[in-house]
């Protein structure tokens, strides 16, 4: 469990600001980290602004929603920096989906921590080929607290790193849950890379958990 290194400043302290990143395949608890971290914030009565990309759409137009259906009210930014704007004033910025923003995200960031802002923010680490996904690397790299959450994979139990994509779709952006996805370990993943391979056309279908 991840201990916040302070949550208020107490009176009469000066604020600092940090990055705190909280990354891992889909479904591994991401969001719902994402929404623990900002409602105690919100309890400390600190000034929370939450983002996502304008992009995910998935299960609501602006609330973040995890797909255990806990969820907390975001503003959806077109680009990374409208959220200089918006979260003048405030001491902690959440960001959500952080892997669909482009790599200016970082620099962003790194402005928000700069000026006093704790800064937490949550996404993909992978994409579905198992690659590094977006700015995810860098903002790793500049943020003083890494969290890394793991899910269950639906094929053998083991922790899952990976999201595998159950659909043939080959775009890198592909908005979806368990109708596209799957959470897998490193091996149940590299099966289902080879099975693709070797039966292209064929649709591999989502198992039921
Ligand atoms: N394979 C899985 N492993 C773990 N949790 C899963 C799995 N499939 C569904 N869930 C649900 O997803 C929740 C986590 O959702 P969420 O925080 O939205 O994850 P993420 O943002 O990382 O995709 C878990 O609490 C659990 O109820
Ligand atoms: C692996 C992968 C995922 N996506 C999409 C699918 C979902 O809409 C989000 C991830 O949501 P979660 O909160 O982490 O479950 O990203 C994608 O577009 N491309 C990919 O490679
Ligand atoms: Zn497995």
């Amino acid at each position: 469990m991840f201990i916040e290194p302070r949550v208020g400043t107490g009176p009469g302290v000066a604020r600092r600001g940090w990055i705190e990143v909280v990354c891992g395949s889909m479904f591994s608890g991401k969001t719902e980290e994402l929404i623990r971290r900002l409602n105690r914030a919100k309890i400390a009565r600190q000034r929370v602004e939450i983002f996502k990309p304008a992009l995910d759409t998935r299960y609501h137009a602006q609330d973040v929603v995890s797909h255990n259906a806990t969820s907390i009210r975001s503003t959806p930014v077109p680009v990374a920096q409208e959220m200089l704007l918006l979260a003048g004033g405030c001491d902690v910025v959440g960001i959500d989906e952080a892997q669909f923003f482009d790599d200016s995200l970082v620099e962003v960031c790194v402005q928000l921590a700069n000026r006093g802002t704790r800064v937490i923010v949550a996404g993909l680490d992978m994409d579905f080929l198992g690659q590094p996904f977006g700015p995810m690397p860098a903002l790793m790299a500049v943020a003083e607290f890494v969290t890394k959450v793991h899910a269950v994979c639906v094929c053998c139990g083991d922790i899952a790193s990976y999201s595998f994509r159950v659909t043939a779709s080959e775009d890198k952006i592909l908005l979806g849950e368990t109708d596209a996805y799957e959470a897998r370990c490193r091996y149940c993943f590299q099966e289902g890379m080879k099975e693709k391979a070797t039966e292209p056309a064929r649709t591999v279908q989502p198992r039921p958990l």
